[in-house]
């Protein structure tokens, strides 16, 4: 059985910048074999994008602009990638938000607006971009999601994030469960923190890093690359009677009480 990825196409949602984490998924994929096509929020993240797939040694990317809070952007960018490529194999969800000043303080303090918009963004989004995306997945697929301990268990700060994950992940399972007779697998990577754009809104993001140098059983953080590498297991067909899970890239520290 082949491992490699060549001729298969991957949409990867949520690029940023050089530290993303769903940029370190691109590159795996990348290296790979594997054709992307880069969805950004909106045309602010355009020229940032196209900037970082110069740098890949094939220059076969393409791009669409995806607000995933608007259904009918949603379908138009899945209708546009159907026509241009026909066929896709997987899809990265690497999107989150949620209000800066909710992570941070009491939970409880959370609004109803700054709940629903997290939940909107960050949990149902996977859900709408899956049943877009299953419809350009005609050979089957593999569709990866972000997440993090936070939404399993209390993580001082995370708050309303943390509610929000802990619907992605159930989002990620009920999905799984619809998808798998159509061939396409849906699991999650658990990543654990790395100092990525979407990092600096999470209060006191280091006190955790220094947590994780200490405690961790790796003693140390995790980087993109390493999140990138488990991506490109959970893509290719090494993966291909897994669905529904949860594979934590933490240097172990979820196994802590
Ligand atoms: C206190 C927990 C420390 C570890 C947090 C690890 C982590 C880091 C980044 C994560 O991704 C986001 C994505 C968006 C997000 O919302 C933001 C980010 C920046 C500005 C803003 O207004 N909202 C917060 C975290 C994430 O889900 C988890």
């Amino acid at each position: 059985m082949n491992f490699s990825l060549e001729g298969k196409t991957y949409v990867v949602m949520g690029v940023a910048n050089r530290r993303s984490i769903a940029w370190g998924i691109a590159q795996a994929l990348h290296d790979a074999g594997a054709r992307l096509i880069f969805t950004y929020a909106n045309e602010r993240f355009e020229k940032p994008v196209r900037d970082l797939a110069e740098t890949l040694d094939r220059d076969d990317s393409l791009f669409y602009e995806c607000d995933v809070t608007d259904d009918d952007a949603i379908n138009t960018t899945f209708e546009n990638i159907k026509n241009d490529v026909g066929v896709i194999h997987g899809l990265a969800h690497c999107i989150a938000f949620a209000n800066r000043d909710e992570l941070k303080g009491e939970f409880i303090d959370t609004s109803r607006d700054g709940f629903l918009l997290a939940h909107n963004i960050s949990a149902f989004s996977l859900a709408a971009v899956s049943r877009a995306a299953k419809d350009v997945m005609t050979e089957g697929g593999s569709i990866v999601t972000l997440t993090y301990l936070g939404g399993e268990r209390v993580v001082e700060n995370y708050n309303v994030m943390g509610v929000a994950k802990a619907s992605l992940d159930a989002t990620m399972k009920y999905g799984a469960n619809d998808l798998g007779k159509y061939g396409i697998r849906v699991n999650a990577i658990s990543a654990g923190p790395i100092r990525t754009l979407s990092a600096k809104g999470v209060g006191d993001f280091n006190s955790i890093l220094q947590e994780i140098a200490d405690r961790a059983p790796l003693r140390k953080p995790v980087t993109q690359e390493e999140v990138g590498d488990v991506a490109y297991f959970l893509m290719s067909d090494l993966s291909r009677g897994m669905t529904g899970e949860i594979l934590h890239v933490d240097s172990g520290y979820s196994i802590l009480g």
